[in-house]
C-alpha cells in the first residue's frame, strides 16, 4: 500500500546468538549420562549438536555414545530436568547483546526471540539476565507443532509483534534456511554454532561478529524491506 509505514520487527534467535548457552546444555547432558553410567561427552561436540531442538540433540548423545534411541523419551525426560533446573548458570550474553537490544529499544524497533529451545527455559534464560522485557515475543521449539526451519516459527513471532516485515537476527545455517523461507532479510552472527567451514557458504544478507556494528547492519537491511 502505497504511503503506509510498514511496521519492522527484529527477530533473534537465542542459543549461539544472543546467549552462549552451550556450557549449561553440555552439562546437563552430562548431568543425564552419568545417572545411567552412560559415560560423557566434551563441549566442543555438544556444540556441534545444538540447533535443532532438545529432541535431536538427544537423538545425536545417543549416537554418539551408541546408546539405543529406544531410550530417547526417558533421556530427554531426564535431560529437561537437569536443563530446567539450572539454565543459567554457566551461561553469558555476547559481548555488547544489551547495549545493542537497548539501541533498538530506543529507536522504536519490536523485537521477539525465534528458538528451538523450549518456551520455557528460554524465558527463563531471558529473564535471569533481565533482557526479556525487550521482547514481545518469544515463541520456542515447543511452542508450535513445528521446529526452525519451518518458516512458521518466525512468521508466529512476526504476527505476535504486529509486524509486516522483519530482519532475523541468527547464528546458523538453521535460522539462515528459516527467514528465507519467512522471506526476511538474514544477518548472521558468525560467533555462535554454526556447522560450515565457511561462513561464505551460509545464505546470508549481511555478518557480523560483534554486536557492536548490528545496530547499524540492521538499519541498511530495513532499508531494503518493503
Ligand atoms: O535448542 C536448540 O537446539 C537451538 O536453539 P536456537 O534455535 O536458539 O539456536
Amino acid at each position: 500500500m502505497e504511503g503506509r509505514r510498514v511496521k519492522k520487527a527484529i527477530i533473534f534467535d537465542l542459543d549461539g546468538t544472543l546467549i552462549d548457552s552451550a556450557p549449561d546444555i553440555h552439562a546437563a547432558v552430562n548431568k543425564t549420562l552419568a545417572e545411567t553410567g552412560d559415560g560423557e561427552l566434551d563441549l566442543a561436540t555438544i556444540r556441534s549438536f545444538i540447533g535443532n531442538g532438545v529432541s535431536v540433540l538427544i537423538e545425536r548423545v545417543i549416537e554418539a555414545r551408541g546408546l539405543d534411541q529406544s531410550r530417547h523419551g526417558a533421556m530427554l525426560e531426564t535431560f529437561l530436568r537437569h536443563y530446567e533446573a539450572d539454565p543459567a548458570t554457566l551461561t553469558t550474553l555476547y559481548p555488547g547483546v544489551e547495549d545493542a537490544l537497548e539501541q533498538f529499544r530506543d529507536e522504536g524497533w519490536a523485537m521477539g526471540v525465534c528458538t528451538n529451545k523450549p518456551e520455557g527455559p528460554s524465558r527463563d534464560i531471558l529473564k535471569a539476565f533481565g533482557i526479556d522485557h525487550f521482547f514481545g515475543s518469544v515463541v520456542g521449539g515447543d511452542t508450535l507443532e513445528v521446529n526452525k526451519p519451518d518458516p512458521a516459527m518466525a512468521l508466529a513471532v512476526k504476527d505476535q509483534l504486529g509486524a509486516d516485515a522483519a530482519v532475523y537476527v541468527g547464528d546458523s545455517e538453521i535460522d539462515a534456511e528459516c527467514a528465507w523461507k519467512a522471506k526476511m532479510r538474514f544477518a548472521l552472527f558468525t560467533e555462535g554454532y554454526h556447522k560450515a567451514e565457511d561462513v561464505d557458504d551460509i545464505p546470508q544478507d549481511a555478518r557480523f561478529s560483534d554486536f557492536d556494528v548490528l545496530v547499524a547492519i540492521v538499519a541498511r537491511l530495513a532499508d531494503e524491506l518493503r
